[in-house]
């Protein structure tokens, strides 16, 4: 959808971003800026500087005031930038109104994490799912007047009798939406089975869910002997990978590391991720990885939860993992119990490794070996 001039150079793009913020404690909003900051970058695109903003109430027409558009176009003549990226969603309308404003490319936040997720799939899955969410967006975007659009034409033979332009991208791209369905719909029936047939073994699945760099697939590779991708970049992980997890005292289960969520995570992605996320719907425990030393944890901890309610995986129980214990002063390893006693929390740093001997006895309390449970019976029925 987003694509970068053909040979031109690594950074074909350098843009001026824009956040405007509403009413929330300013360490979030620094936060969420320098994220904002950092996905684009990984994108590939230089960043030019990032213009903030107070919004009071929504603008129809251009979604920020008509004085932010002025400023704005200032700064996109003034450092020769060629594009404006939103951290936020734009309607059709507002994009389109935005552009003619500014004279150059504006892209919104969905495009931007969708082209992101385009860059990072691998698996023939992942690619179908980011295309048909890239198509499902676009197929909202098609609209007379879409500057950047107008140079799909279709081929001799594609357009039927009397049809315009716009008709026959939205006949391709709804032929395409149809097909890529049907494939997933296959891949999602596979998986389905795969997972009954675990559930006929009576193995269960954990999974694990967080916040994109939480340090999932670190904590992944530790407690298996995978390899999986762990890396700094944002979305590293878009590919859900299943181990075999066989640890003492622990009977044998399967961990999955998927997908990180990310605030405000488009709905269009969630949808076509819906075969992947299914995963996390139907684990037995969900493991909640949390970068304990980001200063708005507790922020990201309800993102997290907000994505698990809109899956429909918000009654899954639950284990937090705050990880990057490494991080904050003074901080030892530790586990913690709810009031009924139960493990809730364990306090571990995956990437040095303290604290994970905690996290096997969590496990184990959760998910004890047979012989463990035979014993205890026999242990209470000999009292
Ligand atoms: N200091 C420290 N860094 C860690 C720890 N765990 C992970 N990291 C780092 O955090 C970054 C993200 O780790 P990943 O394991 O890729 O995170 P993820 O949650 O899988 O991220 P996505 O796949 O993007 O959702 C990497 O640079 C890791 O090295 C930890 O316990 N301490
Ligand atoms: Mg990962």
């Amino acid at each position: 959808m987003f694509e970068h001039p053909k040979g031109s150079g690594k950074y074909s793009y350098s843009a001026i971003l824009v956040h405007i913020h509403f009413h929330v404690p300013a360490y979030a909003y620094r936060e969420e800026q320098a994220e904002f900051r950092e996905l684009v970058s990984s994108t590939g695109i230089e960043v030019i500087r990032t213009i903030a903003g107070r919004r009071q109430a929504p603008h129809p027409k251009y979604f920020i005031g008509r004085g932010k558009v002025d400023e704005i176009r200032g700064r996109v003549d003034a450092e020769q930038a060629n594009l404006v990226v939103f951290n936020h969603d734009l309607s059709p309308a507002q994009a389109r109104n935005l552009e003619q404003s500014l004279q150059c490319r504006v892209l919104d936040r969905t495009e931007l994490i969708l082209d992101i997720f385009s860059q990072r799939a691998r698996s023939h899955e992942g690619k179908l799912q980011v295309e048909l969410a890239q198509l499902q967006h676009l197929s909202t975007r098609l609209v007379r007047g879409w500057s950047h659009l107008e140079r799909q034409k279709g081929g001799i033979g594609l357009r039927g009798p009397g049809e315009t332009q716009l008709e026959t991208d939205r006949r391709l791209i709804g032929n395409r939406i149809r097909q890529l369905h049907k494939r997933l719909g296959r891949v999602r029936k596979q998986r389905h089975q795969s997972r009954r047939s675990r559930h006929k073994a009576q193995v269960p699945t954990i999974s694990l869910v967080g916040y994109t760099n939480a340090g999932k697939s670190t904590l992944f590779n530790r407690l298996t002997t995978a390899q999986v991708l762990a890396d700094s970049r944002l979305f590293a992980t878009l590919d859900p990978t299943l181990r075999r997890l066989r640890l003492a005292m622990v009977r044998p289960l399967v961990l999955a590391d998927t997908v990180g969520f990310i605030r405000n995570l488009p709905h269009d992605l969630v949808e076509a991720f819906r075969s992947t996320l299914e995963e996390t719907r139907d684990a037995a425990l969900l493991l909640h990885v949390v970068d304990a030393s980001s200063e708005e944890r507790q922020v990201l901890i309800a993102q997290v939860n907000r994505v698990l309610q809109t899956i429909g995986a918000e009654e899954v129980p639950q284990l937090e993992i705050y990880n990057k214990i490494d991080q904050i002063e003074n901080c030892q390893p530790r586990l913690e119990r709810d009031a009924s006693g139960r493990i809730c929390r364990v306090w571990l740093s995956a990437a040095s490794g303290e604290g994970i001997e905690l996290l096997r006895q969590a496990l184990a309390e959760y998910f004890p070996a047979k012989e463990t449970v035979v014993n205890s019976q026999q242990a209470i029925r000999a009292c």
